[in-house]
């Protein structure tokens, strides 16, 4: 009989790398005063044992560390060994538990370069195990059930916290003391309630099956970097980034992306020595950018992130360019992404 239900069951891998979903604490009273990255993926797994009704699960450990520490060869060794497991015939999901700093970054990665329609979830935790009121165990249980769901397929790259079903591409931390602190402007795809999946919307924009770009084509990301724009701002900081080798600058600008007039003159120089410009906004929750408005674009050769916070055009862009170099080929594929 148990052989029967396990034949039934969904394979799922969870892939774990750190964060505070494998955090712990002094005492059940520090939820926010903790070191993350302490446990080890067959702890986190045997902390649900309810998963064992929603899926075969197996889990792995591809490394443990705290999300803001992520370089550009984590993210191309998690998403290679992504396609590996999407690629085998016995695994039907996978779950990838994660820091909640650098979530969004990594989920949107995934989104742009892995060629599956098999439900792919980064999930993470705003409190250790070991706190009060701990949000992991539920944010995981959600993430095997929304894995191991049919329904789930060709969706793009998910994200379960705070029982919200939300787009990798659009979801972004945006509060970082609050257990619902994932938020994206256009609003969750879903909700996950006691491991059955609701659906409300579905992504417009390309991802997975669909994206020109292809994790098993990547073996470097060039070096993309990103420089905030504020009142009495300088160049310096553009300026020292690009010398230390940015081959693109994302601009963390101002309201619609703005530029200071301080600045512009050491962007448009740059980009005439061939670094590209992304004009990106560091509005919480809605920046939104568009061609030629505060900025002549078209003159500059610069590109705009349209609405892609920093950290996300800085994925993008590192993505796109190991395709091109073309600034009307990377607006195209802002646009479309
Ligand atoms: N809530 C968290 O996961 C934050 C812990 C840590 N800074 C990380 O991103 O890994």
């Amino acid at each position: 009989k148990e052989a029967e239900q396990q034949q039934k069951l969904a394979n799922v891998v969870i892939l774990a790398t750190g964060g505070t979903i494998a955090g712990a604490g002094a005492s059940a009273a520090n939820s926010a005063t903790y070191q993350a990255a302490k446990l080890g993926v067959d702890k986190l797994i045997a902390g649900v044992p309810e998963l064992a009704t929603l899926a075969n699960v197996r889990g792995e450990q591809v490394m443990q560390i705290a999300s803001e520490s992520i370089s550009n060869d984590d993210l191309l060794k998690l998403g290679k060994r992504v396609a590996e497991l999407a690629d085998s015939k016995d695994v039907d999901g996978i779950v990838i538990t994660h820091g909640t700093d650098t979530l969004e970054e990594t989920a949107y990665f995934l989104n742009l370069v892995e060629k599956t329609d098999k439900p792919i979830v980064v999930v993470g935790s705003m409190r250790p195990g070991t706190a009060m009121s701990a949000d992991g165990m539920l944010n995981l249980y959600n993430a095997v059930a929304v894995a191991s769901d049919k329904q789930s397929r060709g969706k793009g790259v998910l994200v379960t916290m705070n029982d919200e079903i939300q787009s990798g591409r659009d979801v972004s931390k945006s509060v970082n003391i609050k257990t619902e602190a994932f938020k994206s402007a256009w609003g969750p795809m879903g909700m996950v309630v006691e491991g059955k999946s609701y659906w409300f919307r579905l992504p417009a924009k390309r991802h997975t099956v669909n994206s020109e770009f292809d994790i098993k084509q990547i073996s470097a990301l060039p070096q993309v970097d990103i420089a905030y724009g504020y009142g009495n701002v300088t160049d310096t900081a553009y300026k020292a980034l690009a010398q230390n080798g940015a081959k693109a600058l994302i601009h963390a600008g101002t309201g619609n992306g703005s530029v200071s007039s301080r600045v512009v003159p050491a962007l448009q120089e740059l980009r005439k020595n061939g670094v590209q410009i992304i004009r990106s906004s560091h509005v919480n929750q809605g920046g939104f950018v568009l061609r030629n408005a505060e900025q002549p674009d078209d003159k500059n050769d610069w590109v705009v992130a349209h609405d892609l916070n920093p950290q996300k055009a800085r994925i993008l862009a590192m993505v796109a360019m190991t395709k091109t170099q073309d600034s009307k080929e990377l607006q195209r594929i802002f646009w479309e992404y």
